[in-house]
């Protein structure tokens, strides 16, 4: 079974350390999501493990050995970084033919990849009158043609349609199910909750978790219930009497933190307040990403002022 291991490594930009002292390991059998603010050092990390960049310090190794090693590396890491990297001008079939030959792939995965990834009608067509999507397509259809232990993709479903998002997902627990290791960048928090099952988060090129997703969402998030009622300030008034602050969702119904949806209902009732709706609501991993890296992130939009009319 093949890891990625990344051991005290460091990357330094000039005076930016886009990587700091960064220790982790993805391991086997499972997708991993990568995940991190604009700038956290996720591609740089990517970067190094594919022998694009040098580390200033420390390792990154596949499998126990450093990429720059591997004879036909395709063989071992399925990469997909930038899918704008395949040749405008080659068709695509050509486009992977040419990889597999210089990593000694037989000719006739070239075709199974394309079947896989839905490119056989178009295998012949030259890589620019490709959609963003089929781009896309063919970047992962590179990454599959060595029949790699480990995959390594960036934004795996973008610009893919609802069809080609439900495909990527299937395809990746399928890897991950045979034993395959499964790193995957993403910033679509929802996508990554329905398709990872550990998570590896970095802030300002440091660690800031890794862990199962279950665990994290747990580990970063209360519990809240939902509560819709005719009588939202009676509701407020008595919850507050109890210790516990109702917040208002803005679409009319409250959010009440640390409190079961029975001792709301109870409460409600001993005071004849009538609730419309009343709902446990699980918390989400977008929910548990913003608030572990709510310091983390470098770039934030300020918040719009509203204009007067
Ligand atoms: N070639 C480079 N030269 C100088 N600085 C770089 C270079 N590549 C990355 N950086 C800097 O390193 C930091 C980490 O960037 P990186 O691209 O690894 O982040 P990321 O987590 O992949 O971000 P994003 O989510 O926006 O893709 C950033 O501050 C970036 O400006």
């Amino acid at each position: 079974m093949t890891s990625i291991d990344i051991q005290g490594l460091t990357k330094v930009y000039g005076t930016a350390r886009a990587v700091d002292d960064l220790t982790f390991r993805v391991e086997p059998g499972r997708v991993t999501g990568f995940l991190g603010p604009n700038g956290a050092g996720k591609s740089t990390t990517m970067r190094v493990v594919l022998g694009l960049d040098r580390p200033t310090s420390g390792t990154a190794t596949v499998g126990g050995r450093h990429f720059r090693e591997l004879a036909d590396p395709l063989r071992h890491v399925g990469a997909l970084l930038d899918a704008g990297a395949a040749h405008k001008a080659r068709r695509a079939r050509d486009h992977l033919l040419a990889l597999a030959h210089s990593n000694r792939i037989p000719a006739r995965r070239v075709d199974e990849v394309l079947a896989e990834t839905g490119l056989a009608p178009v295998a012949r067509k030259r890589v620019r009158t490709f959609s963003l999507g089929m781009r896309q397509r063919l970047g992962i259809a590179a990454a599959l043609l060595g029949d790699p232990a480990v995959l390594m993709l960036d934004e795996p479903a973008n610009g893919l349609d609802p069809e080609g998002i439900i495909w990527i997902r299937t395809l990746l627990k399928r890897l991950a199910a045979d034993g395959r290791t499964v790193l995957i960048s993403s910033h679509l928090m929802t996508e990554t909750a329905l398709t990872a099952d550990h998570l590896i988060v970095l802030g300002r090129g440091r660690l800031l978790a890794d862990t199962a997703m279950g665990t994290f969402i747990r580990h970063n998030t209360h519990r809240r219930v939902r509560v819709r009622t005719t009588e939202g300030k009676r509701l407020h008034a008595e919850l507050a009497r109890v210790g516990f602050e109702a917040v208002p969702d803005g679409a009319g119904r409250w959010l009440v933190e640390g409190v079961e949806p029975a001792d709301v209902g109870a409460l409600a009732a001993r005071h004849g307040i009538p609730v419309l709706e009343l709902a446990d609501e699980a918390p989400s991993l977008e929910d548990a990403y913003l608030r572990l890296t709510a310091d983390a992130a470098e770039f934030v939009t300020a918040a719009p002022t509203t204009q007067e009319a």
